[in-house]
């Protein structure tokens, strides 16, 4: 691979592609940019990209890749602002917003002057955002969907899928329209469903001052995502428009009839509502593989006093399985806290959960 990498936007999931690219190829010359310069050093200073660059036509306009990094909103104004630049006549621009629609109806700018656009979305990501938050492996095993304005050569799309193999995705070839549905129905939606989860809570926090240290298991898997960023969902939510609303009118129909299965204590029926949700959650790939079991973690429920972690550690060690890193996510005060323990494949965290369960009565879990 040679040429200049132009990366727009140093966040989680620039700086991600940033390190994953230089995985695959350490002699790349990755060039960053980003609306804050501080990012920008930042990024340099953390080794996520090799080259500081604070003019983006400069950059742009030198580039041979250009990844566009940044929320939706601002990824159509790029491509706009970006088509004024001369860029180089086989460069291959790409982006990584959540959604596709409006981002390929802007690129035709970019098309109809003879350059490249491959719509791009990895879809792995975290609640968390910045550069200190991005990481090599993000993708890994994950899905990276792309979708063109027109019909792309296979070479072109090859080129981009060659420069992303560090990333370790499956790559995926969707219209915007399947794309926009789908990661509605798996993404978008579920994070409306999370903040509107939370703002319940919320709403009853005066009336029941322990509610917020009684949220347990449940409440935090189902809410993890409500603390994702605010202003990224923002956009999602407003170029997700008609597909949102459409699945928003589909679950209040839902909501309704639930209501009145509860109200006429149809056991049943309340039973069949259960069932046909744990048939189908059980099927789904996330249990086999996909980004969360690319990171081999087991987590444990741990009592939270001195020393914990260098019992669990001691009793590894003993067994000569080797981790990759332990961290405490969090105290519920004075009760349990939850250990993530990461290991570098399959096998050992296999291993460590008979270790931990042979040893301890923790509980253990793989999420
Ligand atoms: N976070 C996720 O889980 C996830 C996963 C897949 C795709 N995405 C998509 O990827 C894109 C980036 O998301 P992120 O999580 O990395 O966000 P982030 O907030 O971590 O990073 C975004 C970066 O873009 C910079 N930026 C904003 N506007 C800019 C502009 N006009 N010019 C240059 N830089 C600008 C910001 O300063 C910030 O550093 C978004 O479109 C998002 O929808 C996010
Ligand atoms: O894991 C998370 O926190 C995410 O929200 C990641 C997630 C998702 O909904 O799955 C969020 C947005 C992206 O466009 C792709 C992935």
């Amino acid at each position: 691979m040679q040429g200049n990498i132009f990366i727009i936007g140093l966040g989680l999931i620039g700086g991600s592609i940033a390190l994953s690219i230089k995985k695959s190829y350490p002699d790349v010359k990755i060039i960053g940019y980003d609306v804050d310069p501080n990012i920008t050093h930042q990024a340099k200073i953390l080794k996520v990209i090799d080259h500081e660059e604070n003019s983006l036509q400069h950059g742009a306009e030198n580039a041979d890749f250009i990844i566009i990094s940044i929320p939706v909103v601002e990824t159509e104004k790029m491509i706009e602002r970006i088509s004024h630049f001369q860029l180089k006549e086989n460069v291959i621009v790409t982006d990584t917003a959540s959604t596709k629609k409006s981002i390929i109806n802007k690129a035709a700018i970019l098309t109809e002057k003879g350059i490249c656009f491959i719509g791009g979305h990895p879809m792995a990501g975290s609640h968390k955002s910045g550069v200190t938050a991005a990481r090599e492996h993000l993708f890994e095993n994950a899905f990276y969907i792309l979708s063109s304005v027109s019909k792309i050569s296979n070479e072109r799309i090859n080129d981009l899928k060659q420069l992303l193999n560090g990333t370790n995705a499956k790559f995926l070839e969707l219209s915007a329209d399947e794309h926009d549905k789908m990661t509605g129905i798996l993404s978008h939606f579920p994070h409306i469903i999370a903040a509107s989860l939370v703002g319940q809570a919320r709403s009853y926090q005066a009336e029941y001052p322990l509610l917020s240290r009684l949220a347990a298991g449940g409440f935090r898997d189902i809410t993890r995502i409500a603390s994702s960023n605010p202003s990224m969902w923002a956009d999602i939510t407003i170029r997700n428009k008609q597909v949102l609303l459409s699945l928003l009118t589909e679950w209040n129909q839902d909501m309704e009839n639930i209501r009145s299965i509860i109200e006429q204590d149809d056991y049943e029926k309340i039973f069949q509502f259960f069932v046909q949700a744990k048939t189908y959650r059980d099927e789904l790939p996330v249990h086999t593989k996909g980004v969360l079991h690319s990171f081999y973690d087991l987590y444990v429920d741990v009592p939270d006093y001195p020393g914990i972690i260098s019992e669990i550690t001691g009793y590894l060690a003993e067994e000569r399985i080797s981790i990759t890193n332990i961290r405490i996510l969090e105290m519920r005060e004075d009760i349990y806290g939850v250990l993530r323990i990461s290991f570098q494949n399959a096998e050992d965290r296999e291993n460590a959960k008979k270790c931990l369960e042979n040893r301890t009565s923790y509980e253990l879990f793989i999420q």
